[in-house]
């Protein structure tokens, strides 16, 4: 196993409830294994997994495990509740492999009945006045996106309303839109939020309430405002969370979750119990992204994911295959991941 440290400045830096995403940090980690070279990505966020320099050590020690025990001592010391960046590094690199070694896509390793040539995708709107708020969702819809999702939850809920209000007004009723409060609202403003964007056909909005909140979610469900849970996945046990009754929706962000195929077993899980899987990156590079596309290339009839963030960034780790056309991101028919492994560098 080889580790390399990268760091990606973001040009278009994302504003939420919990702050601004202005950087991503992490490691590339390579792991030959039958005859292919696989590639992985671990970028920690904090809040949503461990730190860098935790992330760091966990890669390390999996690394020196790997030396006498092979990847399952490795995957040994990788804890997808304690460590689940490491995780994913190691874990998408081990699946390149092996993908590769049997010559399918990624996706297709996951279900190899599958055919998926894209997978729709929504645009990602920062907070913003209710001016530019409206003016980035038009200038997504211009670019061919269908749906967008709106960060909210960084201004009082009336201010939120305005800007809802302000991007309906401009794009018309055939532009879906959700919205992501990041846990941002306390019982009482979630209701009163609820109750105004039902108004603008608002489809869900994400974590509306502190992750640990599960009852309170499930009271906010049964009106036309759906409920999505996405950190509340990264907080507790996903039994606990499906068990729970709490969510129409499940945002799976394979960074979080351990690796692609903690996520996959999830999107099935949900998919069982009737909730909608989404999956989205946690703002990555290439190899992360294309991971996750992954994993939605395998779960059929999925609705929009999470995962036309690579333009967010100043520079990447290798050229992106995956490009987004009329709201629909392209998944590479090439073996494993659809990068070569020789051409991933910081700003390839
Ligand atoms: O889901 C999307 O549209 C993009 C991903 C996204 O919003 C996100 C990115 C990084 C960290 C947290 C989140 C989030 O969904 O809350
Ligand atoms: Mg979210």
């Amino acid at each position: 196993m080889r580790t390399e440290p990268f760091s990606l400045r973001l040009s278009s830096p994302l504003a939420t409830a919990s702050g601004a995403i202005e950087a991503r940090e992490g490691f590339l980690v390579r792991y030959d294994h039958r005859d292919e070279t696989g590639i992985g990505e671990a970028t920690p966020l904090p809040g949503w997994t461990e730190s860098l320099a935790d992330c760091e050590r966990a890669l390390d020690r999996a690394a020196e495990a790997e030396v006498s025990g092979g990847h399952t001592a490795a995957m040994l010391e990788l804890a997808a509740d304690t460590v689940p960046a490491a995780r994913h590094g190691f874990a998408t690199a081990l699946l390149d492999a092996d993908a590769r070694a049997d010559g399918v896509p990624l996706y297709r390793w996951f279900d190899a009945d599958r055919r998926c040539e894209s997978v729709p995708v929504n645009a990602t709107v920062g907070d913003g006045d209710p001016t530019e708020t409206a003016d980035a969702v038009e200038r997504a819809v211009d670019g061919g996106f269908d749906c967008c999702k709106l960060k909210v939850g960084a201004r009082a809920v009336a201010a939120d309303v305005d800007r809802v209000r302000a991007v309906r007004e401009r794009v018309g009723a055939d532009v879906t839109l959700r919205a992501d409060a990041n846990g941002a609202w306390s019982r009482e403003q979630a209701s009163e939020a609820f109750d105004a964007l039902a108004e603008f056909g608002v489809a869900y909005v994400e974590q509306p309430l502190a992750a640990d909140d599960l009852a309170g979610h499930a009271d906010l469900r049964g009106g036309p405002v759906g409920v999505a849970l996405d950190e509340s996945l990264a907080h507790q046990r996903a039994d606990t969370v499906l068990a729970a009754d709490a969510a129409d929706v499940l945002i799976l962000k394979p960074m979080a979750l351990g690796g692609p195929g903690n996520a996959h077993t999830l999107a099935l899980r949900a998919r069982e119990r009737g909730i909608e899987p989404v999956v989205t990156t946690t703002i990555d590079g290439v190899v992360a992204r294309l991971a996750a596309l992954h994993v939605a290339a395998a779960v059929p009839d999925i609705g929009a994911c999470g995962l036309a963030t690579g333009d967010r960034l100043g520079g990447d780790l290798a050229p992106d295959p995956a490009t987004v056309t009329d709201g629909e991101m392209t998944v590479p028919q090439t073996d494993g991941l659809g990068v070569d492994p020789a051409e991933v560098r910081q700003d390839a």
